[in-house]
């Protein structure tokens, strides 16, 4: 069972992870993780702070000659920008000319209900620690455990069908063939676009949406498309609401930051349909056992995976510190005011799109090893290659 944690401040010295659980015997690069930390830092309309930035891990256990040895991991990714904030964010020392108190709150954000509950009368630590920063030290945590999933054919990947009102207008024709070969070459092909689309019309308006957005001093959100295939039926459970692999895969992106929906499938649109036009008829081949021509179940059923491609959406708020102001008030004075602005990103929907492939890889690895058992890559593979078989096996009568 993979567990792992972070810690880190936004503007402290660094952020960093214990990765607990992983098998041993994974093959682990530095270059993969930091492909993937540089993968989260791009995106059109991000802020001044990606320019500060070029975030790398450093590994300072749990891996012996590039290879995982079953003990916890532990990552540490330093803050380039802590340089600039050694006295506001000092651990210790209160400096003498102490920095100016944070007391107006930016609507969307963490800051008035974090400084009622710790009991602050600053927002700063609010701010310090609800930062999407912390989502370096979960993609550096996931890599881990999609590198896990990529040495056993399980890949994930994920594409911008919206950004603010410029939206796809239904699902890219070019997404089964990509799909077919593996869901990492989705995004391969989102990652040659600053916005991580795959409709050029779409990535157009987008571009110009988020030029607009900035211009007018707003933010824009936007929707991610996620995918992982590869993943044989039966993974998670039915049994047991904690063994749902459904909820356990929807928990884990809405707890990124401004994530505020999950779709399953076209969850949505099968609301408004009657059941004949909705559940995915199984069609029997010799070849690949119970075959589907839809997946509009986006590869779950009865909380299992189906052996389908697991398709999941997520629905990206915009981002809530803007420079056009918004009503709020001073937390000091008690006196309606204009909230006040932090430097910010006008939109990180392609950067969350990044993140929401690193939290499911721990997910997918759980139930995984949940299903099968194991403690080294080698006997989890064998093990895989034969319940693998078994399926075949059931429709080769
Ligand atoms: C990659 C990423 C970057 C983000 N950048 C910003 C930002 O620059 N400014 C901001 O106000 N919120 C940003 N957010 C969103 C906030 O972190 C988030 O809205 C805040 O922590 C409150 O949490 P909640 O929206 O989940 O309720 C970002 C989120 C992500 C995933
Ligand atoms: C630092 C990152 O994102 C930050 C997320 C964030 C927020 O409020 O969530 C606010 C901004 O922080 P700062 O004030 O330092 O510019 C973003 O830059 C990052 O993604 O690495």
């Amino acid at each position: 069972m993979i567990r792992y944690f972070t810690s880190g401040e936004s503007h402290g010295p660094a952020l960093s992870a214990i990765v607990e659980g992983l098998p041993a015997g994974i093959p682990v690069t530095p270059e993969e993780i930091n492909a993937q930390l540089a993968r989260r830092q791009q995106g059109h309309g991000r802020g001044g702070r990606m320019k500060i930035e070029t975030d790398k891990a450093e590994v300072l256990s749990g891996v012996r000659f590039g290879k995982t040895i079953g003990s916890p991991v532990t990552l540490v990714i330093r803050n380039r920008d802590w340089e600039n904030w050694t006295t506001t964010m000092a651990q210790f020392e209160k400096p003498d000319a102490a920095p100016a108190k944070i007391t107006i709150p930016r609507p969307g954000h963490a800051d008035l209900a974090g400084r009622i509950k710790y009991g602050f009368d600053d927002i700063r630590p609010v701010i310090e620690r609800s930062s999407a920063r912390e989502t370096a030290a979960r993609v550096a945590s996931g890599t881990l455990a999609r590198l896990f999933l990529r040495s056993l054919g399980i890949e994930i990947g994920s594409y911008i069908s919206a950004i603010g009102p410029a939206a796809e207008t239904a699902l890219h024709p070019q997404l089964a063939s990509l799909l077919e070969k593996g869901a990492e070459t989705v995004s391969a092909e989102a990652d040659r676009s600053p916005v991580r689309m795959l409709d050029r019309q779409a990535e157009t308006a987008a571009l110009a949406a988020i030029d607009a957005a900035k211009e007018q001093g707003d933010t824009l959100g936007g929707i991610i498309e996620i995918f992982i295939t590869g993943v044989p039926p039966g993974f998670g459970s039915y049994v047991q609401h904690d063994r749902r692999l459904d909820a356990a895969l929807a928990a884990a992106i809405i707890s990124i930051q401004a994530i505020k929906g999950v779709e399953i499938g076209t969850a949505f649109e099968n609301a408004r349909k009657p059941g004949s036009q909705v559940h995915d008829e199984f069609h029997l081949t010799a070849k690949d056992g119970a075959e589907r021509k839809t997946n509009r179940a986006g590869g779950l059923e009865g909380s299992m995976s189906s052996g389908q491609t697991i398709h999941l959406r997520a629905a990206m708020k915009p981002i809530s510190s803007l420079v056009t102001p918004l009503q709020s008030f001073d937390l000091e004075t008690l006196q309606p005011t204009l909230s006040r602005f932090e430097r910010s990103d006008t939109c990180a929907v392609p950067a969350a799109g990044v993140v929401a492939e690193a939290v499911v890889a721990p997910v997918i690895a759980n139930a995984l090893l949940e299903k099968l058992g194991g403690d080294h890559l080698e006997e989890i593979r064998e093990r895989l290659e034969r319940y693998r078989e078994s399926i075949l096996n059931t429709f080769r009568g």
